[in-house]
């Protein structure tokens, strides 16, 4: 069940949360949705939600709206916050009171506790809960309805090294079994290993959308020559952009290092290095959305 955002737009009084906002999620593979804090990523998912009114756009799954939805529960569900625990209740408590609101059953509740490892602290009361607790607790509760579709706002918030790990593999298997998965970060490290679709967005705009590999940018090749002068005056005549970072020091940019080492050849240049250079995931993610804020 594909997800299809539409040109969603809200404004918070003078604030422009999020301007319209268009972008697809396939099934199968897990979408990460970056950006930095107050981008836009949990007014996005609200507004698909009908949580939040959109100004204007629209956001459907499998082509209907949320609340068009026959049963909503059994095909989206979602981890918006962990807020929303009465305090006094068990985590078993509270996924046995939503089980009963979408009449699943209690052998439900037992599969979505183990799944998660809520069954570790089920007869604990919610406000004993850690933050990483509560994490596994709202996600258990959006997968009571075996939902084909998951939004997930920042899932790793709170959850240490070990559960930030367990919760890569868990959404990567929910994702091979068809379900259509949105995971929102702030942290790229988080996404790199988790998604294979990226959606970026900064101040409420689309900045990039496209496989996690592609945001890698453009390759750059590093050559160190002694004939360094002559090779960049050869490379240029050609129209290759070359930068001189040290006297013999070349960055060749948008040729392959086969390129780059053929074309010196070619022109009986000797080479004392030549190295690939590809600028990191978290310095595209950077330059896309200028910077954590
Ligand atoms: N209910 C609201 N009333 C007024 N402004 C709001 C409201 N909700 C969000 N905003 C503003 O809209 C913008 C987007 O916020 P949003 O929470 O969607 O961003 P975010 O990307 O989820 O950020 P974070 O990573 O910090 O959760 C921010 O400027 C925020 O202050």
């Amino acid at each position: 069940m594909n997800i299809e955002a539409r040109g969603l737009t809200k404004a918070f009084g003078s604030v422009s949360a999020v301007t319209d906002l268009s972008f697809e999620v396939g099934a199968g593979v897990v979408t990460g949705f970056l950006g930095p804090n107050g981008a836009g990523k949990s007014t996005t998912m609200r507004m698909m939600l009908g949580l939040v009114a959109a100004d204007s756009g629209t956001a459907t799954f499998g082509g209907r709206r949320y609340a068009d939805l026959p049963r909503p529960s059994d095909a989206v569900g979602a981890v918006l916050d962990s807020a929303g625990f009465h305090p006094a209740h068990t985590a078993r408590d509270h996924l046995r009171v939503y089980a009963r609101m979408g009449r699943y059953g209690a052998g439900r509740v037992r599969q979505v506790a183990d799944l998660t490892g809520v069954s570790a602290f089920a007869d604990r009361p919610t406000r004993a809960l850690s933050t990483g607790m509560r994490q596994r607790l709202s996600l258990a509760t959006a997968l009571l309805g075996d939902p084909q579709v998951l939004l997930l706002d920042e899932p790793s918030n709170g959850l240490d090294p070990e559960g930030i790990a367990w919760l890569r593999h868990f959404v990567r298997d929910l994702a091979a079994d068809g379900r259509t998965i949105l995971v929102s970060s702030h942290v790229l490290g988080e996404i790199e290993h988790m998604a294979d679709h990226v959606v970026v967005i900064r101040d409420g705009r689309l900045v990039a959308t496209g496989p996690v590999t592609e945001l890698y940018g453009t390759a750059a090749v590093l050559v160190r020559s002694p004939r360094a002068d002559l090779f960049a005056a050869r490379l240029a005549e050609n129209g290759i952009r070359v930068e001189r970072p040290r006297p013999d020091l070349l960055r060749v940019l948008g040729l392959s290092t086969a390129e780059v080492a053929a074309a010196a050849a070619a022109h009986g240049i000797v080479l004392h290095e030549i190295t690939p250079e590809r600028p990191t995931l978290e310095q595209t993610f950077l330059h896309l959305t200028g910077g954590s804020r």
